[in-house]
């Protein structure tokens, strides 16, 4: 922490006017998974039925934050472990906003989800793992990104040259590699209904 003599400015609406006035909870949908095994994919569907259900939400996708906010950061371990701690802390004020926010970060290690996840009450924070293999991200390969690691182009790249830490206990695990697109959005609908988050 470099600044000091800061104060915190209470607000006269907080978290919980703002929640009632939307008529549902802000829980953050963290999906984490290998390039390739559908987090983008999955997060818009999502994000188009928490819609139609008349749901506030907002998706931060790794390659658009990429563009803007995190544009000076790397894929080396520190540099994806501050990816990951802005994200948190962005993910964090729009919980506060009263916004459901889906996050679509590869999001590799164990430790950088778990600070993230400590920012926020324990049921607000729901870790979602694309599970697919290996074998089949790379088979889909949708940006040529797999080829380039393969043949050396890009070093460093998750699941190739980078680990990728799965999940010990994520609150969903969604089977993209087994399942339907369309079975996916329902299975995270349902746990947001079930739950009561919206
Ligand atoms: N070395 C390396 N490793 C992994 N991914 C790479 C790399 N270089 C570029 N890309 C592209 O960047 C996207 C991942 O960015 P993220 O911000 O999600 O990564 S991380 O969470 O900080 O690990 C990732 O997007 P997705 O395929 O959507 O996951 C890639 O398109
Ligand atoms: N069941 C599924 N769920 C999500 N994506 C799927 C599924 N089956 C095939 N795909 C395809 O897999 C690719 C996933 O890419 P993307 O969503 O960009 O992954 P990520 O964001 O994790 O890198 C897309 O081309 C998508 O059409």
């Amino acid at each position: 922490m470099k600044s000091t003599n800061i104060t915190w400015h209470e607000s006269k609406v907080g978290k919980t006017e703002r929640q009632q006035l939307k008529k549902h909870q802000s829980p953050v949908l963290w999906f984490t998974g290998l390039s390739g095994s559908g987090k983008s994919t999955l997060s818009v569907e999502v994000e188009k039925a928490l819609y139609e259900l008349g749901v506030h939400s907002y998706r931060l996708d790794g390659d658009n934050v990429r563009h803007g906010l995190n544009k000076n950061l790397g894929f080396s371990p520190e540099d994806r472990a501050e990816n990951i701690r802005r994200i948190g802390e962005v993910a964090k004020l729009m919980n506060d906003a009263g916004l459901v926010t889906l996050t679509a970060f590869i999001s590799p290690y164990r430790e950088d989800r778990d600070q993230a996840r400590e920012l926020f009450e324990d049921e607000e924070f729901i870790e979602v793992y694309t599970k697919c293999s290996l074998e089949e991200a790379e088979s889909r390969d949708p940006k040529g990104l797999y080829k380039k690691a393969r043949s050396g182009e890009i070093k460093g790249f998750t699941g190739i040259d980078a680990p990728y830490e799965e999940p010990n206990a994520p609150e969903l695990i969604v089977e993209t590699d087994k399942n339907t697109l369309e079975d996916s959005v329902r299975q995270v609908i349902q746990y947001l209904q079930e739950n009561k988050y919206i």
